[in-house]
């Protein structure tokens, strides 16, 4: 996996192949309307993300949100090196920077934080990420790397309280920091927290050590992308149960104001019966249904022309990025090819004029169109749409039926192809968790 930072943008190689990517419109707005947008609110919230990726000397200091100078500050006197931190905290030493060669099924372990006066360093993540008593995280054993993402690598683990099997997703502080995407960081949980939904996928718990933030779920061993890569094509039925479950997803996160921005593959999880859950909300946002965001954000195969153009954008941007999913399921293919940018991610999906295989039904066809419709309005946004679309003649729109519906060809690929998440070999094991790993004395 390789992280590249260029002036004014971030790309991660995902496991997938697709590239959480995330900058800001300021490259494409006049000073004075980037000052104005971000005065009125108007610019998303991932304005955060856009400065850990903006070149500064781009910006040029107009940004002049509170947040910025706040943190800002307190990181100059800080310093952004670790060993700054480090002093900050008097964890100097051994004790957080141990570097014995790893062994299967370490403690997740970072040391208490009960001091008080509260530090600011921790204090930045309250409420958001509380403290947890040490005993609770010495309780989860790691048990090997699941994927290292843009935002944080995660693990798979086992809860030895519960005898249960976890992923749980580690994010450093200081780069959180330095990437300024706290902000981001606490609207991810405080919107898992927020949502509920059979197709979610739900948070389990979140907390924060003197490095680390935490964010736990249950484990599914399998994700969509890897299902794809090992089927290839899906059968049309298997896609509209798929579909369905997805737009029922979308459509209760719009009517609660969320926008989720990078709906791909790679983020829909699989539970034990071939069902899906969506997650990774790590770029999504609060955006009432009238708002438009701008922020370039996204995967940029996913991402609809309107946010590869810096927007003004809506939730419609997700029914694209649907729309490109079901495309790839259907062909075994992406639309449009990836590029390396979102400059000439836009310029290959405006002249592009991807192909619908004729292959395909005449309603999957046309459900296709519409969904990557370059015209933002002209894509179905409301449950309706899709309840009287032709290609979901026959189908229920309701969870608990949907859920009974049999995924056999998920099971079958579950049970002759090992997960790749679960082949994953302990040795690539993240190299910034050996440092604050604490490795139990044997008892
Ligand atoms: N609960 C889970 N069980 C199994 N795998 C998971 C779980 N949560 C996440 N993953 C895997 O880890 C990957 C990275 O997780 P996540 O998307 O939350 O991190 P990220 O840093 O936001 O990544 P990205 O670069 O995609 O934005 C996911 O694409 C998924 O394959």
């Amino acid at each position: 996996m390789n992280n590249k930072e260029e002036a004014g943008h971030m790309y991660n190689a995902a496991s997938g192949g697709g590239t959480a990517y995330v900058t800001r419109t300021a490259a494409f707005l006049a000073g004075g309307e980037w000052r104005q947008r971000l005065r009125m609110g108007a610019v998303s919230c991932r304005q955060g993300q856009g400065a850990r990726v903006a070149a500064p000397h781009k910006q040029g200091g107009n940004i002049q949100s509170p947040w910025p100078r706040g943190w800002k500050s307190f990181w100059s006197g800080v310093g952004t090196t670790r060993s700054g931190l480090e002093e900050l905290w008097g964890l100097r030493g051994h004790q957080y920077l141990h570097q014995e060669p790893l062994e299967p099924a370490p403690l997740l372990v970072e040391k208490s934080l009960s001091k008080w006066p509260v530090p600011q360093f921790i204090n930045l993540f309250l409420p958001e990420f509380p403290i947890r008593p040490l005993s609770r995280q010495q309780q989860l054993k790691i048990l090997g790397l699941v994927a290292k993402g843009s935002f944080g690598t995660v693990f798979k683990v086992l809860d030895c309280g519960q005898k249960a099997v976890f992923a749980v997703k580690v994010m450093y502080k200081v780069k959180v920091l330095q990437r300024d995407t706290l902000r981001q960081c606490k609207e991810e949980v405080s919107i898992q927290r927020q949502i509920s939904h059979p197709f979610v996928h739900s948070l389990g718990d979140n907390w924060q050590g003197k490095r680390h933030l935490f964010i736990m779920c249950s484990y599914c061993s399998r994700d969509l992308y890897s299902l794809w890569s090992t089927v290839g094509c899906f059968a049309e039925a298997s896609i509209s149960i798929f579909a369905a479950e997805l737009v029922l997803v979308l459509c209760y996160l719009h009517d609660l104001g969320i926008i989720h921005r990078d709906v791909k593959m790679e983020n829909i999880l699989l539970d034990e019966r071939g069902h899906l859950k969506l997650t990774d909300f790590g770029l999504s946002r609060h955006l009432p249904r009238e708002a438009r965001a701008y922020t370039i954000c996204g995967t940029l195969q996913y991402m609809a022309p309107e946010v590869l153009s810096g927007g003004p954008y809506n939730h419609a941007a997700d029914w694209w990025s649907l729309g490109v999913l079901l495309f790839s399921l259907a062909t075994g293919k992406f639309p449009v090819s990836a590029e390396n940018d979102h400059v000439a991610m836009l310029a290959s999906v405006t002249h592009c004029d991807y192909e619908i295989l004729s292959s395909l039904n005449q309603q999957l066809s046309l459900l296709l169109q519409e969904l990557l419709s370059k015209n933002p309005f002209h894509r179905p946004h409301y449950l309706h749409h899709f309840q009287v679309h032709p290609f979901f003649r026959g189908v229920a729109f309701d969870p608990e039926l949907l859920q009974k519906q049999p995924m056999n060809f998920v099971m079958e690929a579950q049970a002759t192809q090992p997960s790749s998440l679960e082949s994953m070999p302990f040795k690539d094991f993240d190299y910034e968790l050996k440092s604050f790993l604490v490795h139990p004395s044997p008892a």
